[in-house]
């Protein structure tokens, strides 16, 4: 479903990912995990196509990308229902068809009620839920969602998440620093780090001496001594 060989992406004389392979081939939740500034956002963006790289990325057309909440603008003068339609591309020679799709995606993150709200007036987990309904309106085969958990409180990361993980047919890659998040919606954990660090089940993270090549944490620290309890108890 994603194939990726040799990506290359430079910004300026800065190398930001180097030589990335990676290859989902089924639906499913995958994590990508990594420290600021490891490439997680680059990664994302190249797969839409959204950055110049070198390399090969087979995705599939049909995918939709969910950027950084604040990456957003929250000021323009639209509703929600306005913002979820410009993600109805397929349905765009319908205007009717579009807004009955939109409206749809709306109430599956349990915001339908608030089709008309200016979304200038909306909390951060209503925008995060917002962005997201958008993203699925046109029933992408693969999603792409950049730390979709950051600034959203506990019912709307829960909420999220089962939306999420009832895509059954979808590729879903959230970029995430979320661990307890990710440990509860993935099954494919993604270490990068400029390059796939490590690919694997959510059992790679008990390994301490990747969370030292991954996240250039000591693997004796408590911190990852406490990571690798959370997965242990998740697994
Ligand atoms: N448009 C750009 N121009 C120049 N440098 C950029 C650009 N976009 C990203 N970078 C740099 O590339 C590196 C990787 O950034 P990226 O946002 O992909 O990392 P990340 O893993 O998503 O980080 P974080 O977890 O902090 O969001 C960073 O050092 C960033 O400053």
């Amino acid at each position: 479903m994603l194939e990726i060989h040799n990506l290359h992406v430079n910004f300026g004389a800065r190398t930001v990912l180097d030589n990335v392979h990676l290859h989902l081939k089924q639906p499913g939740m995958c994590a990508l995990l990594g420290p600021n500034g490891a490439g997680k956002t680059t990664l994302l963006r190249s797969i839409m196509g959204l950055i110049p790289y070198r390399g090969v990325v087979r995705a599939p057309s049909q995918r939709a990308y969910v950027p950084q909440m604040s990456q957003f603008q929250w000021s323009y003068p639209m509703t929600c229902l306005d913002v979820v339609k410009t993600g109805a591309i397929r349905g765009m020679w319908r205007r009717s068809k579009a807004a009955d799709q939109a409206q749809e995606a709306l109430e599956l993150v349990q915001m339908g009620h608030l089709h008309d709200r200016s979304i200038a007036a909306l909390s951060g987990g209503q925008r995060q839920r917002l962005l997201l309904a958008r993203a699925l309106v046109d029933q992408p085969e693969l999603l792409l969602l950049d730390e979709p958990f950051n600034g959203v409180d506990v019912p709307s990361q829960l909420l999220i998440q089962e939306v999420i993980s009832g895509l059954e047919d979808t590729l879903v890659v959230i970029s995430t620093h979320d661990i307890p998040s990710a440990l509860a919606t993935a099954q494919t954990m993604v270490l990068l780090n400029k390059q796939v660090v490590a690919q694997g089940s959510v059992q790679l993270l008990q390994d301490p001496a990747l969370w030292e090549k991954g996240f250039g944490l000591s693997a004796q620290s408590s911190m990852v001594r406490a990571y690798v309890r959370q997965v242990e108890e998740a697994a």
